[in-house]
């Protein structure tokens, strides 16, 4: 072929495969093109990485961190300036809540009790049938109680929160009567579900406090378990334990112990015990509360975290070496205690310095009532647990009321003269005194006057008072942990009445009156006044016990301690030694000495001796005083340095004997109470004899007082004296050496703990 040929041969070959080429050259480009963008596809994913899982999101800022080149399509958009931190978001103005409606607690008006019991020989399972045909009744407030074996139920239906109640009206009362044994049996699961409960943080430690109240019964054996240290009704113990934790201390009544050793006893000890659950459950129907303890009596805690602030007859607070302090002392005076000085803070009195009168001169006043409701006075008076009677009297229970119904020991009353202390009613119908003694933990709080310049009320208004006020904070301590049932059952008995409470009860002008109604309810009297009215001493009626107190030998130390505010305070003083000892053979006479180191302590035992030959006594008290700590203490000089050691007072005491020895006085240390500091001489002649009708025995002190004796007496009508109502001989635990504590009761120390006496010789 020639090359004239070549353009017709290629036309002729477009012309044959024009369709193949265009094709090719179409899909070329299209490969190309495509090419191209999935080279720029790749380059995108690589830089917006996928979402990833919560755990490779840890390894993200690494990738970020990686530097990548931007192109035209990598390029990402500019960040946004960060915001000024402004802080937390702030909200002005006032929201508006709905007030949320305090929950209302339920009104309560009946009681359904539930008696669990636990047994193995059957003896519970009889008792608790026996208590509830006791409890039956058929009135709406207490409907009739179910029994249920604590052995048959789902302790989930019961102890972990209350069941359902049949009415919103009616709340549940649980009664226990628990047996012990020192055997595994199911008690112990029961208890162990109490503990467990009251420890599982899923539940409220106070599930049960939804009941209306709980009180536990034990049944033990005496004969083999002697006392609670050695087992005796152990896990009633324990069950009261946890049932106070798990109901917020819902205790309603003390737990009662029921001893099977003797014939028939647990039944009457259940039967009085029942009595005092159902005036407990009547209460609680009638919207009254459950006892949680008196203000000024310690709180009601449980044992192993009792506060029991150790406070005396006038707050005093043992220390381990013997001496006594007040806990007060430690504290620093509030604000409102310094300001609640009202001696400092009051107007003069008008005073009548010389005579028992009020001068003609002076215009007295219009009588206004002495502690007026709401004062000053008044609102501290019963923040320190007094009870308020009318417009000048008092009432307060003592911290060994308290003691005496835990079966932790009694005052040295008791040790002394046969006195319960559960059974005894502090009070006062004055609250008023004409003293301002150094070592007087109420004075700050006392008004003061020589003269009675305020409203008088009667009588009979001042004793029902007295005794409503008593009962009443009686009732309150049944809530007590370890108060005993039969103990808080006598209690609700006054026996006693000492009216030395605070100020100065002589001073009344219905004393004798007052004195009458308490004899005539068979109330035996102990009177404590101040030696600085002796027109009122001289016309004192009968009185089981009078008392003198003695602070000073001499004028110039009574100035100093006793402050006094009569003018003659000296004159006064001697013409109630004069007086006293013409009542020696009518009345019980009583020196009480208040040692003050420092101040009327030494080198005045002569002195002493001296007054007590003068009033001839049947009994000098010599007690160590206990320190106050109030601004008023402090201001006169006293200290903790002034408190005596017991050792101290035991050796004042000797030297006081050989002193009056000296003189020919046969005074003789009679008995001791370590634990008040406290120690007894008595008239040897007197009150150191032999049993009646029995000539050639020995000797004994005879400082108990038959009450009923006394009381037989002033029936009688006859003029009586001190030896018509000696009692016993004084018991040998409170001989001098001995310590005065009696054996039978516990003596614990401050946290419940027993404790271990050390007898002083
Ligand atoms: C095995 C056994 C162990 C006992 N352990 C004690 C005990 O530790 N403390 C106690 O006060 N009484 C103990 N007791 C006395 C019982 O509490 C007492 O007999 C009670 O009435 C038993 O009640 P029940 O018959 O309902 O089971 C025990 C009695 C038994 C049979
Ligand atoms: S005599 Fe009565 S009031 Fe006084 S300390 Fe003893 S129990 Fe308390």
């Amino acid at each position: 072929m020639d090359l004239l040929q070549l353009p017709s041969e290629l036309l002729y070959l477009w012309h044959t495969h024009r369709t193949e080429v265009l094709l090719s050259v179409g899909i070329l480009f299209a490969v190309v093109r495509l090419a191209l963008h999935w080279r720029t596809r790749r380059s995108k994913q690589t830089l917006t990485p996928p979402a990833l899982s919560p755990i490779e999101e840890k390894s993200l800022p690494a990738l970020i961190q990686q530097p990548v080149e931007p192109d035209e399509y990598t390029k990402l958009p500019a960040p946004r300036p960060p915001r000024p931190d402004t802080g937390p978001k702030r909200v002005t103005g006032t929201k508006r809540t709905k007030a949320i409606p305090a929950a209302k607690e339920p009104v309560v008006d009946s009681i359904q009790p539930i008696i669990f019991y636990f047994t193995l020989g059957g003896t519970t399972r009889a008792y608790a049938e026996y208590q509830a045909s006791l409890l039956a009744s058929p009135s709406r407030q207490i409907l009739n109680p179910e029994i249920l074996d604590l052995a048959q139920i789902d302790y989930d239906d019961y102890f972990i929160s209350p069941p359902k109640s049949p009415s919103a009206n009616t709340a549940f009362f649980y009664i226990l009567l628990i047996p012990s044994y020192d055997i595994d049996t199911e008690l112990s699961n029961f208890l162990a579900h109490l503990r467990e409960t009251h420890h599982d943080f899923r539940i409220d430690t106070a599930p049960l406090a939804g009941l209306a109240g709980y009180s536990v019964f034990g049944v033990g054996d005496k004969r083999e378990w002697k006392t609670e240290g050695e087992g005796y009704c152990k896990d009633a113990i324990e069950v009261d334990k946890w049932m106070a934790r798990l109901t917020g201390r819902k205790r309603g009544y003390p737990l009662g112990q029921g001893d099977t050793s003797g014939n028939g006893v647990v039944e009457t000890t259940l039967r009085e015990w029942t009595e005092g659950i159902k005036s407990v459950i009547f209460g609680l129907a009638k919207g009254e509360g459950l006892g949680e303890g008196v203000k000024g009596s310690g709180e009601a805690v449980e044992s192993e975290d009792d506060d029991d602030d150790g406070e005396g007859e006038s707050g005093a607070l043992e220390l381990e070496d013997g001496r006594a302090a007040n806990l007060r002392s430690q504290r620093k005076p509030s604000k409102r205690s310094q300001t609640d000085d009202l001696e400092d803070l009051r107007a003069p009195i008008p005073v009548d310095f010389t005579t028992t009168r009020p001068s003609s001169k002076t215009i007295p006043p219009p009588p206004k009532a002495m502690v007026p409701v709401n004062s000053p006075t008044y609102n501290s008076l019963t923040k320190q647990g007094y009870t308020i009677v009318g417009s000048h009297s008092g009432v307060k229970i003592c911290r060994w009321t308290k003691s005496a119904l835990r079966g932790r020991g009694s005052c040295y009353k008791y040790s002394f003269y046969g006195i319960a202390s559960h059974l005894c009613m502090e009070a006062t119908p004055s609250l008023s005194c004409s003293n301002k003694c150094v070592f007087c933990w109420r004075h700050g709080t006392n008004p003061v006057g020589t003269i009675w310049r305020w409203t008088v009320d009667p009588p009979d208004l001042v004793f029902a008072g007295m005794k409503e006020g008593h009962y009443k904070k009686i009732k309150m301590l049944r809530g007590v942990p370890g108060v005993r049932a039969e103990r808080f059952a006598e209690a609700m008995r006054i026996r006693h009445c000492a009216l030395s409470l605070v100020g100065e009860p002589i001073f009344y002008p219905h004393i004798n009156e007052l004195l009458a109604m308490l004899h005539g309810e068979r109330i035996s009297s102990f009177l404590v006044c101040n030696a600085q009215h002796p027109d009122q001493l001289a016309a004192l009626g009968p009185v089981t016990q009078l008392y003198v107190s003695i602070d000073a030998s001499n004028k110039d130390s009574l100035r100093r301690i006793d402050r006094p505010l009569h003018r003659d305070f000296w004159e006064r003083f001697l013409r109630c030694m004069d007086i006293l000892r013409e009542k020696r053979f009518t009345h019980r006479t009583v020196f009480r000495l208040t040692l003050v180191k420092g101040f009327n302590i030494e080198e005045e035992a002569e002195g002493y001796a001296d007054l007590v030959a003068r009033a001839l006594p049947t009994f000098v008290e010599v007690k160590g005083v206990t320190y106050c700590g109030t601004s008023t203490a402090t201001g006169a000089g006293l200290s903790m340095g002034n408190v005596p050691f017991y050792e101290e007072v035991q050796a004042f005491v000797l030297s006081l004997e050989a002193a009056l020895l000296r003189r020919g006085l046969e005074y003789g240390i009679a008995a001791e109470h370590a634990h008040s500091c406290c120690v007894l001489l008595a008239d040897r002649g007197r009150f150191f004899k032999r049993a009646e009708g029995d000539e050639g025995g020995e000797r004994k002190w005879h400082t108990l007082i038959d009450y009923a004796a006394f009381f037989r007496c002033l029936e009688g009508g006859e003029a009586f004296g001190p030896e018509d109502y000696v009692g016993e001989p004084t018991p040998e635990w409170a001989a001098w050496g001995r310590g005065g504590f009696d054996p039978r009761d516990e003596r614990v120390d401050r946290k419940g703990k027993p404790k271990v006496v050390e007898v002083v010789g």
